[in-house]
């Protein structure tokens, strides 16, 4: 891949979309830290690789600072004080440092841009077609409504978003009250030479222990406790951590962004690595083999084996924006997707992160479309993904590939706003980018619009997507969905369980998964810093009551959640200083922590679902744009961001489950450049640790010791700090109350002026209430910990239909019982159905055995439905048409002018 050359452009192009829409900098909050960051003028930072030990000794990191109380960060906030803005609220155009991408004139830019500008996006391309700026106009939902009580009658509003959440609109920010309040932090003098000796010092003493101990996997003098741990680990199997890990699921339209606590499949890992037979028959009966002169014998991640883009038979029109774009090779994943998708195949498809999964089905997209009949417009393509950063981020790419296609894309994402969307909708764009719960608002609400078109689906993160908290949206919008469709799933951590798999609706997909899985970046170094508290002591054994003493302030330990913060900004004040995305568990702590990493001079922003969408562009677009070093993001921000030169990303904790560590790992090392990953691990985090170690080449598993003195200077720090953020937080508290007082204000205002014509609008009606949300969200959550707790009790492991819903249950027993039954013969006829799927046929021709199925079952439905359908009997070059229909487009073989009705029986369930 030609990673170096195309990185520059590569990066503007998730730059354009993600960043752009936020462009509103020029924040005071940017201008009062950005880079001044006076207060530890005295600490030295030192930016190369110092390794690389772990840190093991408690005592020597645990002594100071006994007087006051454990701090434990995520605690002590207060439930009702929601997290200001990270960049100031000013909405002052900032034009972006980046060099952009739309240059274009071509109608897919220019809708974008004038979707963009009725559509509240905050997107625009400047004149000059250079960059992707903020529209000073632009207006966000008052209440996700998009009716925007107020501001939307206003026309132009007086400020930018005034959703209920982080949003201080007097222009006051959280950055304005914590620039007052700014403190010094020194850290001792970095004599190199003398931290140098005492590393390696540490190094040999360490050495010798990890030597006795011979785990690879464990820190220094922890290793056999570690090894211990690790077992009674496995034995318990995954507990739920009662956290508020999160990671969004977009869509819905009230004001929280229903954050749920994804899965844990951590459990799981070991298990999904023991394929059985029966297993391998049943996915070999389900995927189609893939095939064509760019499918066989390309290596996984072999550069050298990827052809050419010319190679793929692609359109000018792609090859001149992939020359701008600096794309000059594709990658393995690119070079082996396209051509299965060009044929209009179903795809199941994973690779590494950072490997350009979203131009492997942008391109062959754009390619498709650019054969489509001229005569009617109409949406085609649907692209579903999990967040609305995301989204945002694939359109900007889809525009920059497709810009001289001739292609529109529109977005349809919660938290914008929805007329504009509904009115861009009517217009029929060929590509619709979107988020699930917004989608499904859209089918629901806005006349006229439904899925009755669609051609190609795609979902990305589809394994996410496969999750609780989407299952029912996904099963929505598929259904909505015409069954003759060409469904293409993409994830670094793409499942092929075929059970997972099963009620897609995919047809024979076939399985493309380039590198080993569940695997990382190959330029990753992955470091791990011991974290050491009271709790881990107690955990080893160690006399329980003085562990508890110690959790309380009373003894010399430090609880595991204090050692934290301080280990975090010792990491940050001495060693990484730039681009440095830090993942938390829980939105609460992201906003303690952005404070105290303000209050020590760190120019620091949050990503998470407590923000407005506004903020949420604005805190993407200053991170990406070098206005803040540092971005403290739940796992909102862990899958798919391609964010240019991110160098470090550090694990405050370890995540539940070891997908979402790849994902949030994933985040630097893109695109074949370097990066790395800093990760605490506790006592509780030695099993993904393990996997983690497992999965990656030795040289690219670092330990890293933290200096003890600096340590504790860090934890005298906070201990000072402690009323200071509280008064920080309720000063913001004061701020926003006031805030919510004036939109009530304005907002019933509004609602007087404007009654007759509110009063005589439709109800709109919701695919889930909010209040359905919450119950179905609650009940999910109780009953996971319920099961949990049960677990613990009994020391039992998660039983195997755990997380199953009564049919995926009654279905997992039927095919149990049935393999029991007629184990072997059931085994012999999947192999013989398996081999005989796997008789070569020509690339781009779709499977006729199941075309004939499938036509046969659609001829049914369509009758039934007293439809008129086309005769389902065509010669060999009508037989595209079983899917991707309406292209008639093979590959290599351009349009034949035909234009296949798209008229499907929207009932048509698979
Ligand atoms: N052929 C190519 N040549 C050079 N760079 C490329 C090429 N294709 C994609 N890239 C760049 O690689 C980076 C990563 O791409 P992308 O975001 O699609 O990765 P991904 O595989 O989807 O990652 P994730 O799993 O994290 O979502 C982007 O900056 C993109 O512009």
């Amino acid at each position: 891949m030609a990673a170096s050359t195309g990185r520059g452009r590569i990066g503007n192009a998730a730059g354009a979309g993600a960043g752009a829409g936020a462009a509103a900098g020029g924040s005071r909050a940017a201008q009062s830290s950005s880079k001044s960051r006076s207060a530890p003028a005295s600490a030295k930072k030192k930016s190369g690789d110092d390794l690389i030990l772990t840190i093991d000794s408690d005592d020597e990191v645990g002594a100071a600072g006994e007087s006051e109380g454990e701090m434990e960060w995520q605690q002590e906030g207060d439930d009702n004080v929601h997290p200001s803005s990270s960049t100031s609220t000013s909405t002052r155009l900032h034009s972006s440092s980046q060099p952009s991408l739309g240059t274009s004139k071509s109608k897919s830019t220019l809708s974008m841009k004038s979707k963009v500008s009725g559509n509240a996006q905050g997107l625009r391309e400047g004149n000059d077609g250079q960059a992707w700026k903020m529209d000073k106009d632009f207006v966000f939902d008052l209440q996700g409504d998009g009716y925007g009580l107020g501001l939307g009658y206003e026309g132009k509003s007086s400020g930018a978003d005034v959703r209920d959440k982080g949003q201080a609109g007097r222009g006051l920010t959280v950055d304005d009250i914590i620039e007052k309040r700014r403190v010094k932090v020194v850290l001792p003098d970095d004599d190199e030479e003398k931290e140098k000796e005492q590393e390696e010092g540490q190094l040999e003493q360490e050495e010798e222990e990890e030597h006795e101990s011979s785990d690879e996997e464990a820190f220094g003098a922890g290793a056999r406790r570690a090894q211990r741990q690790a077992q009674q680990a496995g034995e318990e199997g995954d507990e739920s951590e009662d956290e508020e890990d999160e990671e969004e699921e977009d869509g819905d339209e009230g004001e929280g962004d229903d954050d749920a606590a994804e899965s844990d499949s951590s459990v799981d890992e070991d298990e999904q690595t023991n394929e059985t037979e029966i297993d391998r028959a049943k996915k070999a009966a389900f995927f189609a083999h893939e095939e064509g002169p760019d499918a066989g014998g390309k290596s996984s991640g072999d550069p050298a084996g990827a052809s050419s883009f010319s190679s793929l038979n692609l359109s000018r029109a792609l090859l001149r924006a992939l020359s701008t774009l600096s794309y000059h090779q594709p990658t393995p994943i690119q070079a082996r997707a396209i051509p299965v998708a060009l044929a209009g195949k179903d795809i199941v498809a994973g690779a590494v992160t950072g490997s350009g999964k979203t131009a492997a089905f942008i391109i062959p997209v754009l390619e498709r479309l650019l054969h489509r009949p001229m005569t009617e417009s109409r949406s085609r393509v649907l692209v579903l993904l999990p967040t609305r950063e995301l989204a945002v981020q694939c359109a900007a790419v889809g525009n920059a590939i497709g810009k001289f296609a001739n292609v529109n894309f529109c977005l349809a994402v919660g938290g914008l706003s929805l007329k504009a969307q509904e009115k861009e909708l009517r217009s029929r764009p060929e590509v619709i980018i979107a988020t699930p719960g917004r989608l499904i608002d859209h089918l629901q609400n806005s006349p006229s619009f439904n899925l009755d078109s669609i051609e190609i689906l795609i979902m990305d993160e589809a394994d996410r997507m496969l999750e609780e908290g989407f299952r029912e949206e996904l099963k929505e919008i598929i259904s909505s969905c015409p069954t003759k469709r060409q469904s293409m799933l993409f994830s670094a951590t793409m499942t092929d369980s075929v059970d997972e798999l099963i009620n897609l609706g995919l047809r024979r997909p076939v399985r493309i998964f380039v590198d080993p899985k569940r695997s990382t970046a190959k330029n990753l170094v992955q470091e791990f810093v011991r974290v050491r508290g009271a709790a881990a002591a107690a955990s080893n054994g160690e006399d329980a009551e003085q562990a508890q003493l110690a959790t309380l302030g009373q003894g010399n330990r430090r609880t595991e959640e204090t050692m934290r913060p301080a280990l975090l900004l010792s990491l940050c004040l001495r060693t990484f200083t730039h681009q440095v995305i830090i993942f938390v568990r829980s939105k609460k702590l992201a906003h303690q922590l952005k404070i105290i990493f303000g209050l020590v001079g760190l120019t620091a922003c949050e990503l998470h679902g407590d923000l407005s969408q506004e903020l949420r562009l604005q805190s993407l677009d200053s991170f990406r744009n070098g206005r803040v070093d540092y971005m403290i993001a739940t796992d909102l921000a862990s899958r798919g961001l391609d964010i240019k030169n991110v160098q470090t990303v550090i694990n405050y904790d370890m995540p539940n489950s070891f997908d979402v560590y790849l994902h949030r790992v994933g985040r630097t090392a893109r695109a074949g450049k370097e990066g790395r990953s800093v990760t605490l691990v506790g006592e509780q985090d030695r099993k993904l640790l393990k996997l983690a170690i497992k999965g990656s080449k030795e040289e690219n598993i670092k330990h890293r010791l933290v200096p003890a003195d600096h340590v504790n200077i860090m934890l005298e720090k906070l201990d000072q700090l402690k009323e200071t953020v509280r008064e920080v937080m309720s000063e913001e508290k004061e701020m926003r109350e006031l805030d919510i007082a004036e939109r009530e204000l304005r907002k019933g205002e509004n609602v007087e002026k404007h009654r007759e014509e509110i009063m005589s609008r439709p109800k709109r009606t919701w695919f889930q209430s909010e209040k359905e949300k919450n119950a179905s969200k609650d009940a999910s959550v109780a009953d996971y910990l319920s099961k949990g707790e049960k677990r613990k009790a009994d020391g039992t492991k998660r039983g195997k239909y755990d997380g199953l819903s009564r049919k995926q249950k009654r279905s997992k027993q039927m095919k149990e019982e049935i393999a029991k039954e007629k184990s072997q013969s059931s085994v012999d006829a999947s192999i013989r159905a398996a081999k005989k799927s796997s008789r070569p046929a020509s690339l781009g021709m779709p499977d006729t055995s199941f075309s004939k199925k499938a036509q046969k079952k659609d001829a049914a439905a369509a009758a039934a439905a007293g439809k008129k359908r086309r005769k389902s009997k065509s010669s060999s070059s009508r037989k595209v048409t079983g899917k991707g229909a309406g292209f008639a487009k093979d590959l290599g073989e351009r349009s034949t002018g035909r234009n296949v009705s798209g008229k499907k029986s929207r009932g048509g369930k698979r």
